[in-house]
């Protein structure tokens, strides 16, 4: 099955948060492709970053590009409707932290956003079956969700050779369908070609691009290594 063109999307819980207009827009023109937004609410995981003010504010700062919010909140549906309302492009989510999944992803595509659902290394893929109709990413954590800059778990790289197969084998039955799989936590240019080669498409990182220096030789790096790998 052919893969999709891979897509770098840098996490902004590593920006300069005081400056985050122009990381973005930096990020962007280095040759970023999608802006990765980690939305935490100290209750699904223990820690706080971004509302939806926040997306608005990027839109109107003038970047255009994707954005992909990955919701680390409990319950889904209200804040996903704001992130679709705030310009949100993918909107993703725990299935365990939304009581009803199908309804939850119904409500994002509706509100006009790509919809995607997210498993933390231990949870298994199971629910996914079930709703591959409704899933344009699957989102597959690497770490536990929470903070930036831990170190890459292992076992990631089985599982997303796991949901690559239910993937494909869902594409072959239904041409024309794209579901992405996105990778998140401790993606690095030095493992971002195994990432690649177990099945991943999309690399959300944080710490390794607004870490760097320079973002542009970071990413050129990682997109050489995905190509490689
Ligand atoms: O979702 C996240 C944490 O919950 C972050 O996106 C992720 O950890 C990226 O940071 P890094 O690349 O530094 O690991």
């Amino acid at each position: 099955m052919a893969k999709l063109a891979p897509l770098i999307a840098p996490s902004i819980l590593s920006a300069d948060l005081a400056r985050l207009g122009d990381e973005v827009a930096n990020v962007l023109a280095a040759g970023a492709d999608i802006v990765h937004f980690d939305v935490m609410d100290n209750h699904y995981v223990p820690n706080l970053t971004f509302g939806p003010a926040i997306a608005e504010s990027l839109r109107k700062f003038g970047i255009s590009a994707p954005i992909d919010v990955h919701l680390m909140v409990e319950p889904v549906d209200d804040l996903a409707a704001q992130f679709a309302k705030a310009g949100a492009t993918y909107v993703t989510f725990h299935p365990e932290a939304s009581r009803h999944v199908d309804r939850s992803l119904q409500a994002i595509k509706a509100a006009g956003c790509k919809a995607g659902l997210v498993f933390n290394p231990a949870t298994p893929l199971d629910v996914l079956k079930y709703v591959m109709d409704k899933v344009d990413m699957v989102l597959l954590m690497s770490v536990n969700p929470g903070f930036g800059g831990q170190s890459f778990i292992p076992g990631a790289l089985n599982k997303l050779a796991d949901a690559r197969a239910l993937i494909d084998a869902y594409v072959a039955k239904n041409p024309g369908r794209e579901i992405r799989l996105e990778i998140d936590g401790g993606v690095k240019t030095d493992n971002i070609g195994a990432i690649a080669a177990a099945g991943a498409d999309t690399f959300v990182a944080g710490s390794a691009i607004f870490g760097a220096r320079d973002y542009a030789s970071t990413i050129k790096a990682m997109r050489a290594a995905i190509a490689a790998g």
